[in-house]
């Protein structure tokens, strides 16, 4: 009953008869040749043939006919016939191109960019780009004797009357609120002021707090939102509440405690 729930495809059955005629190489060697023989399907004559002629094409695969080899296989196989071992020549012509190449170590990818991008590309390229070939080392004897040009530094900035005037009157302590169109100078004047007051204060950094509406402004000035520096969180609620809730957050109201003077930038 159970040879008939077996599978009955040609494939089946001829893989099973390789093992009973020992045939080594085959992966189904393991299969008993008991099984084989009771699951076969085939004729005897059928089978033989099939099993002659997948012999013979193993027979094939393990000895390759000379005409199949390359030429330096077939020199090693022939007896007395070993390599030369002459020092083979470059061509002259080669000189040229083997003293190029020394320039442009093979490692070196970088290298043939630059090469390539120099000799017929370079007007294409951004000029930055091809900046980067000095990189690899100086073309002319002027490179060599050129010193390293110092950055240059922006010139400095003298504040105007009116910055100064306003600058005077923090450090005096005044309350201050100052506005203006754009490009008049605000954020020039206001580092300028953070810059004072950090001197002035060194000893206690605290004493000053450097916030903005914003986070993208409090970026720009170093410091932080008003909301967050303040522990009021969304700061939605009256003000009474709002000092309720400093007053529990510890670490707010020490730093309320602390600082002198607070920056706000609303830009
Ligand atoms: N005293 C100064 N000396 C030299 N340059 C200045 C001075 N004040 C402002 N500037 C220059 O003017 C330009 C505008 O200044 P700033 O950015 O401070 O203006 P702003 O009022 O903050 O502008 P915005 O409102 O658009 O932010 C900047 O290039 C700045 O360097």
């Amino acid at each position: 009953m159970q040879l008939d729930r077996q599978p009955r495809s040609g494939l089946a059955t001829v893989k099973r008869d390789f093992t009973s005629n020992n045939i080594t190489n085959t992966p189904h060697a393991s299969v008993p040749p008991a099984a084989a023989t009771k699951r076969s399907t085939l004729s005897d004559s059928l089978r033989k043939a099939i099993q002659d002629g997948v012999a013979s094409r193993e027979v094939d695969k393990a000895s390759p006919t000379l005409s199949s080899l390359t030429a330096s296989q077939k020199r090693s196989l022939s007896p007395g016939t070993a390599p030369s071992t002459k020092k083979r020549q470059l061509p002259s012509s080669w000189s040229d191109f083997e003293s190029s190449s020394a320039r442009f170590p093979r490692g070196s990818s970088q290298s043939s960019v630059y090469f390539r991008s120099r000799s017929s590309t370079s007007s294409a390229l951004p000029l930055d780009m091809l900046s980067h070939g000095h990189q690899e080392g100086p073309e002319s004897p002027s490179d060599l004797s050129s010193e390293p040009k110092p950055t240059q530094r922006p010139a400095g900035i003298s504040l105007s009357d009116e910055q100064k005037n306003i600058l005077e009157l923090v450090m005096q302590g005044k309350n201050i609120f100052y506005t203006g169109s754009a490009g008049t100078g605000k954020s020039v004047l206001l580092r300028e002021i953070i810059k004072t007051l950090r001197k002035k204060y060194v000893k206690s950094p605290d004493a000053v707090a450097v916030t903005a509406s914003t986070g993208i402004a409090a970026c720009n000035i170093g410091g932080v939102t008003v909301h967050s520096f303040a522990g009021i969180g969304l700061g939605v609620e009256n003000a009474g509440k709002l000092v309720e809730k400093i007053m529990k957050n510890r670490k707010a109201s020490s730093r309320w405690r602390r600082t002198q003077l607070l920056i706000i930038d609303e830009s």
